[in-house]
């Protein structure tokens, strides 16, 4: 594949509520849509996982533009790339920038899977046409507003309800949603609102019987995470800590967890995340596909990831209508007792809407070699 032409664009779009989590609260999506065109013209789409603000990790919209149009670019226009994985080699003089890498990688992938006329799916090496998913729900106004919330998504068949905790608003708030959906499989995440000192906080949500507690502790542990798993019954599930192989593979020689929340973005990209994949599954340790407030596209990509085999616990691939009055892509992403029906097109399998991408789009560059 010889990259011809890539174009960045900055999309705004309102979420249709606000999400809270332990770490703030989002009104409006902003992120970096990448498009790379070949010589024949044939487009790749990719997403940039980056918020406007440097919260969930550091990176943000303004440093991943920076990233693609003064180091990444031009490694891509450099020479020709026969497979998407030779990026991860390409991009290894960089350090970090997981969420700008993955960004341009993405596109990358589905541009080759498109040349190759098969799907993302197929061409990651998935072999689910269905995938199972559950949802997150953030912090709410009040426990009578959460129990609604609840019930909604737990009668639209969602396999899953992750609710997003903090201090002040755990464990009688768990309570409450044990007690009232006894049979639903739930779990929490903490997006790193406790310490080690929290312990018997912590502890108490034993008593639950949760799925697993996503990133309890700091967002750069490994180590007292590992000390917390030796006391807790409840499955850690690791999320912010894990931005590569080498930390997944330190974390499960730890004991730091017992489940793996993979993000592409995160990672870097899904060569990184399939390596991750491969290596949870030789180690037992089950995975799931995070999310981050996707677009169309980025849910795309995570949806082909999720076909891979140990992708086995529900995802938080929710439907495009649980974000957004109107998505970028045709199809929207449904789900239907809980599952997405995995398309058997090529590439990413949506079409991009670009006169939906143009409304929301704020400001746009293009780059050639
Ligand atoms: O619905 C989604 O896309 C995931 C929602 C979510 O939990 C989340 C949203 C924003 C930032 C971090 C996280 C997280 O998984 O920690
Ligand atoms: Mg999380």
């Amino acid at each position: 594949m010889k990259i011809k032409q890539v174009i960045l664009r900055h999309l705004q779009m309102e979420l249709k509520s606000p999400f809270a989590t332990s770490f703030g609260a989002f009104t409006t999506k902003e992120f970096i849509l990448v498009e790379v065109i070949d010589e024949d013209g044939v487009s790749g789409w990719g997403e940039s996982v980056a918020f406007h603000s440097p919260w969930y990790n550091e990176e943000t919209v303004k440093t991943n533009w920076h990233m693609l149009e003064d180091f990444l670019l031009p490694l891509v226009f450099q020479t020709p790339i026969k497979h998407p994985d030779e990026l991860r080699q390409r991009f290894s003089t960089i350090r970090k920038n997981n969420m700008a890498k993955s960004a341009i990688e993405g596109a990358v992938w589905d541009l080759f899977a498109k040349k190759q006329n098969i799907s993302l799916s197929k061409a990651l090496g998935g072999t689910k046409k269905e995938i199972e998913v559950g949802i997150s729900i953030g912090i709410q106004k009040s426990v009578d507003d959460l129990l609604r919330v609840v019930e909604r998504y737990v009668s639209e068949g969602y396999r899953r309800i992750k609710l997003k905790i903090k201090p002040g608003w755990d464990v009688d708030v768990v309570r409450e949603v044990h007690r009232r959906f006894p049979n639903v499989p739930l779990m929490a995440d903490a997006n790193s609102a406790y310490s080690l000192q929290d312990i018997d906080r912590l502890k108490a949500l034993d008593e639950f019987q949760l799925m697993m507690i996503e990133q309890p502790l700091a967002a750069d542990d490994i180590v007292d995470h590992a000390a917390l798993q030796s006391q807790l019954s409840t499955p850690i599930c690791l999320d912010e800590s894990i931005h590569s192989y080498e930390d997944a593979r330190k974390a499960i020689k730890l004991g730091s967890c017992r489940v793996i929340n993979i993000k592409i973005g995160r990672v870097g990209g899904l060569t990184e995340a399939k390596r991750i994949h491969d290596l949870c599954q030789e180690h037992n340790i089950p995975v799931w596909c995070g999310g981050m407030l996707e677009s169309g596209v980025g849910r795309a990509h995570n949806i082909a990831i999720t076909t891979l085999e140990n992708f086995v616990m529900p995802g938080d691939t929710a439907a495009s209508s649980y974000y957004w009055e109107k998505d970028i892509i045709q199809p929207e992403v449904v789900v239907h007792h809980g599952m997405i029906t995995v398309l058997d097109k090529p590439g990413i399998g949506y079409e991009v809407d670009r006169r939906q991408v143009d409304v929301y789009t704020v400001t746009e560059k293009t780059y050639r070699p």
